[in-house]
């Protein structure tokens, strides 16, 4: 008797779960040859915490309840939506961001994937990343989010002083933070990821180097050090206006910085953008996609994107904002198929800006490869800053061979020509 379509699915399903997980395991594989404009990294925002953290401006909400089946479903829409749209064959890297995805369900998190491999193909070995938040995820949920398909954590330790965490208005103590890291480790060998902040307000650096030495012997092979930002309209942002607390000390942050990029270069860290650090070649792929300008798809209230709509025929690279505000987004992508509020098609001028704003936060800079789909008008992400007849100045002699056409324009020229 043949299965239902939906139990086949499902087990379709679970059988590639359970090959992603042995991947995670695995080595890091070799970078795919697909053509750029067929590929693209997803990323998912969940919306909702549990508490506001006094220095957080990310588009999050603290609702009384959650519609969960709803969310799950509109998320499964606009991902299909925007897969269409996008014509993307091949899903690269999925990142679920908020907000906390650690409180949504597992099921969730396993629709998404489900969905994004109907519409485009969701290699077994894609990297699937899950932002958690030390209070909500504990063992078994964090094993549960493994088995609907996640095969990376990215864990919000942000200090291992139980004092600064209260400045920071977080759920957990240091304690809490270990004890899920530890599980984490546990449950993705090499996978795992922790956001440690610098700068706040008060902090000195001996005492936070302390907290990095903590850290370095019990984290994975990947670490983010993210400056505090003050941002306007925060709880922090108030409290240092009114001088409750004092203003971070921008020289101590520096100092903090430098002497953590030494610490972590000692043991082995490469250091591959301003904030992010792995050994092991432990890199996060999808944010390796923002930097080098490949495509990305934003799903989500506030989600952005960045990718040529070729489902719809278009040529023209555009930044894509979803609605932020989730009901109103949820509305929109019952209505419409997604919750796009905003698409500015983006100029050369401005192709070749992100080109280098986001080259030069790695450590590897503008390559020939990486601008190569931007400077040459040969087939790459469907653009080129310069088409042909426009761009006499920079045209090789002989054909629109990507390699020589970089080699005869270094980018430098290309940027004096402009
Ligand atoms: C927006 S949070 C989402 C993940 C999760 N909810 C959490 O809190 O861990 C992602 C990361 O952004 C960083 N972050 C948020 N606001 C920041 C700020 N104002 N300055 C520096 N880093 C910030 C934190 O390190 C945090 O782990
Ligand atoms: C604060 S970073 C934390 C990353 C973490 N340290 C790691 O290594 O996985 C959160 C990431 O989520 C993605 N992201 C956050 N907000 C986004 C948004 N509104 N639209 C698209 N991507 C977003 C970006 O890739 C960003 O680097
Ligand atoms: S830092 Fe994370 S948990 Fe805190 S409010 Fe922002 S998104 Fe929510």
């Amino acid at each position: 008797m043949a299965l239902p379509a939906a139990r086949a699915r499902g087990w379709a399903a679970a059988v590639k779960m359970a090959q992603r997980r042995r991947h995670a395991e695995a080595p890091r594989g070799s970078p795919s040859r697909a053509p750029p404009g067929s590929r693209a990294a997803l990323y998912v925002h969940w919306p909702y915490c549990e508490k506001r953290c006094s220095y957080c401006n990310f588009n999050k909400y603290i609702p009384r309840g959650v519609e969960e089946a709803a969310m799950r479903s509109c998320l499964v829409t606009e991902a299909q939506t925007l897969l269409r749209l996008s014509g993307v064959q091949r899903v690269e890297s999925v990142f679920f961001g908020g907000g906390t995805p650690s409180l949504a369900s597992p099921n969730t998190v396993a629709a998404v994937l489900e969905a994004v491999d109907q519409i485009s193909h969701l290699p077994a070995d894609s990297e699937v990343t899950l932002e958690a938040n030390p209070t909500s995820a504990p063992g078994s949920r964090l094993a549960a989010f493994g088995a609907a398909g996640v095969n990376r954590l990215s864990i919000g330790l942000q200090s291992l002083d139980d004092t600064e965490l209260q400045l920071l208005g977080r759920t957990h103590s240091a304690r809490d933070a270990l004890q899920t890291l530890a599980e984490a480790r546990r449950l993705f060998p090499g996978r795992v990821s922790v956001d440690l902040m610098l700068g706040l307000p008060a902090q000195q650096v001996g005492p936070w180097l302390g907290q990095l030495r903590t850290l370095l012997g019990c984290c994975d092979d990947h670490l983010s050090l993210y400056q505090l930002t003050l941002e306007r309209g925060t709880a922090l942002f108030t409290q240092v206006q009114r001088g409750a607390l004092p203003a971070p000390d921008p020289e101590l942050a520096a100092e903090m910085y430098q002497e953590g990029r030494a610490m972590l270069r000692e043991v082995g860290f490469r250091q591959y953008e301003v904030s992010n650090f792995a050994r092991n070649g432990a890199l996060s792929t999808h944010n390796w996609t923002y930097w080098q300008c490949g495509q990305y798809l934003g799903v989500g209230p506030g989600a952005h994107g960045r990718f040529v709509p070729q489902g719809a025929g278009g040529h023209t690279r555009e930044a894509r904002i979803q609605t932020l505000e989730p009901d109103n987004w949820m509305k929109e992508v019952m209505l419409f198929g997604h919750g796009t509020r905003r698409r500015v098609p983006l100029g050369q001028l401005e192709l070749l800006e992100e080109v280098l704003a986001m080259g030069l936060r790695t450590d590897v800079g503008i390559t020939h490869q990486a601008c190569s789909c931007y400077v040459c008008p040969v087939p790459g992400l469907g653009v080129s800053v310069f088409p042909p007849k426009e761009a006499p100045a920079v045209r090789p002699s002989t054909s629109w061979d990507r390699t020589s056409c970089c080699k005869e324009n270094p980018i430098i020229e290309i940027i004096g020509l402009l």
